[in-house]
């Protein structure tokens, strides 16, 4: 059984004259790493808000369709049950922080102190989260003076304090340098690992090429593209719909069409895969 499924969803904003989200439905198996790409304003952060609840709890419009988790309607769930079980980082971490604790520390403990997580087991999580997000020598600033990488860090490590077995990262490392990066993409493999099941918005292919179990590529409010990473990354007409290929597989499209390699029915989407490839044809 699928952990999250969109039936039919469609949403309009207030005051808009056309729908942002058209007729979506997916189906979000456990333990997977799916990886939400498309053109900007293409709807990907409107749809996270609906699977999150925020829309219509927050944002009003006409919402259709219906989202259930783990087999029930997401309205059967109340607002402290959906935070357990969705975990949502937003784009702007500055949002996410909550404004009254005054170190990086107490803002991580935050969320379980709300629901009520014994000392002990708080005090334990917040300390192998600060290890696993490396902010040890941060643990006594106040949120609000970090830069804007170092909150984006402090917001996720909140979020998955308390937990949640479906995690939304939206642009989680769009503040972040490429080795902080990488790391927050090791992290998501690390909660994979966990049985954890993750939906990242990123633009950042090359590594959703690494990372991801399968690609959704959204496309003026539709999902165009759907599939394994292996098929969707490698397959040219993403670029039709406002996708990105990875650099890797770009390149090695247009090595094959100089022919100065021999064709290849699999397009390769990470550096490992070109050297194979490469090796294999005896070209190093
Ligand atoms: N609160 C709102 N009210 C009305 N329209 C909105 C609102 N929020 C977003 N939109 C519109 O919905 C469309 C989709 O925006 P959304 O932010 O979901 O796209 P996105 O794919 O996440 O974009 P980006 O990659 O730039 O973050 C855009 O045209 C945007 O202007």
């Amino acid at each position: 059984m699928s952990i999250l499924s969109l039936k039919n969803i469609s949403y309009k904003y207030p005051l808009e004259n056309n729908e942002t989200i058209h007729d979506v439905s997916f189906e979000f198996e456990k333990g997977r790493v799916y990886g939400l790409v498309g053109a900007n304003e293409s709807g990907k952060t409107t749809l996270c808000n609906i699977i999150r609840g925020f829309i219509p709890e927050l944002y009003k419009g006409q919402l259709v369709g219906d989202v259930m988790i783990k087999g029930k309607h997401l309205n059967e769930y109340n607002i402290g049950e959906l935070a357990t079980i969705i975990g949502y980082s937003f784009q702007n971490p500055f949002t996410q922080l909550s404004g009254v604790k005054d170190t990086v520390y107490e803002e991580i403990a935050y969320g379980m102190e709300n629901i009520g997580v014994p000392r002990d087991e708080m005090i334990k999580k917040v300390n192998d989260l600060v290890k696993m997000f490396r902010l040890e020598d941060l643990i006594n600033k106040n949120p609000f003076e970090l830069s804007g990488g170092q909150k984006q860090r402090v917001a996720i490590a909140s979020i998955i304090a308390l937990d949640p077995e479906f995690i939304i990262l939206d642009e989680p490392t769009s503040q972040l340098d490429p080795k902080s990066s990488e790391d927050i993409f090791k992290i998501i493999h690390l909660l994979k690992k966990q049985g954890k099941t993750i939906l990242l918005v990123d633009h950042k292919v090359d590594l959703l090429a690494e990372y991801c179990d399968e690609i959704l590529l959204m496309s003026k409010g539709q999902l165009a593209m759907t599939g394994p990473t292996k098929e969707i990354l490698a397959d040219p007409k993403v670029l039709k719909y406002g996708g990105q290929l990875p650099q890797v597989a770009l390149y090695y499209i247009q090595k094959a069409k100089d022919n100065h390699l021999k064709t290849t029915d699999t397009i390769p989407l990470t550096v490992q895969e070109v050297q194979d490839i490469l090796r294999k044809d005896g070209e190093v």
